[in-house]
């Protein structure tokens, strides 16, 4: 037996659709396998009704199959799915990294990335990685087809949960098929700003690279009270705001000071709109770990 804690993740960060993501101290999966002759899954934990234990349905039992090892693995969710905070993905780093040091298999973290993505390729029809690679590696990822970067931020973050359903699969319908010279060149200047932000741990930065006007307008109108929100994480004190993942959840980048306020005033805007939420005040943290 083996257990794995992986984390929730966020990914695109705004300018950076399909490409950023970073880990979250919390919450998190916590999985626990041990080698069977077949691969049978047991789910436990927030949302649980709503994930099935068929291995070929489950994020995990696609990792598995991919590293040709089958297992007993429990699942208990810490990431409530369809939330925008990776749920699929943490589960699917958690197997990849178990198994992987079960069965000996050597591949290093990096190499593990696109085996956890066949996991949410089953669940969301794309084999995206931006939520598996920073679950795996930890702190902010940025995934591109010759491979991820890693870089160890700290960035205070406040990631309010409501009490909606978005679901990936449905999230990537409304996504623009074309987006305009200028709106390339705005979303490359905030990317890079991001980036930068990160690689100095400054949030002032990071916020100001959230920006994003391609994607998440698109997205915004799935999220009721949204645009609410957003106004008063940043009156509260946010650096920057935008959709987490595929959302629901709204993510704010802040100083540690300011989490607290934000917090309360997101809470407060989807309550004002008669829309329970929950808000973790977190910041980036680090990848799955092997307990
Ligand atoms: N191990 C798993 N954990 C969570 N969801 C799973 C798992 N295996 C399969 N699923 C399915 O994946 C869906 C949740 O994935 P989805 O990508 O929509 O949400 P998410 O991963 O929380 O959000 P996002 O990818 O935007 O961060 C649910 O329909 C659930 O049934
Ligand atoms: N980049 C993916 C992440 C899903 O968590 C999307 O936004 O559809």
């Amino acid at each position: 037996m083996l257990t794995v804690r992986a984390p929730a993740t966020s990914a695109n960060l705004g300018s950076g659709f399909d490409v950023f993501g970073v880990a979250l101290e919390r919450p998190a999966d916590v999985v626990r396998l041990s080698k069977a002759d077949r691969t049978t899954i047991d789910v436990t934990g927030a949302g649980s009704q709503f994930i099935p234990e068929d291995p070929e349905k489950n994020t995990v039992g696609a990792v598995a199959e991919a590293l040709e090892a089958p297992a007993h693995i429990e699942i208990d969710k810490g990431v409530r799915p369809a939330s925008g905070l990776g749920s699929s993905a943490a589960s699917a780093a958690a197997a990849a990294v178990g198994l992987n040091e079960l069965y000996d298999r050597g591949y290093t973290r990096e190499e593990l990335v696109p085996i956890a993505a066949k996991g949410e390729a089953v669940v969301s029809g794309d084999a995206h990685d931006d939520n598996v690679a920073p679950s795996i590696m930890g702190g902010f990822t940025i995934a591109t087809a010759s491979g991820v970067r890693q870089v160890d931020a700290s960035i205070p973050l406040v990631a309010c949960l409501p009490d909606i359903v978005v679901s990936t699969r449905d999230a990537r319908r409304v996504v623009p098929e074309n987006a305009r010279v200028d709106q390339l060149v705005e979303t490359v200047g905030n990317a890079a700003t991001l980036t930068t932000g990160m690689h100095r741990d400054d949030p002032g930065l990071v916020g100001e690279g959230m920006h994003d006007t391609v994607v998440t307008p698109a997205r915004a109108k799935l999220i009721d009270g949204y645009e609410s929100v957003r106004e008063a994480a940043l009156d509260a004190g946010a650096t920057g705001v935008t959709i987490s993942g595929a959302g629901p959840t709204v993510i704010a980048a802040c100083e540690d000071a300011d989490q607290r306020a934000i917090a309360s005033a997101m809470l407060d805007t989807f309550g004002d709109r008669g829309i329970d939420a929950r808000a973790y005040q977190t910041r980036i943290g680090r990848g799955a770990k092997v307990f």
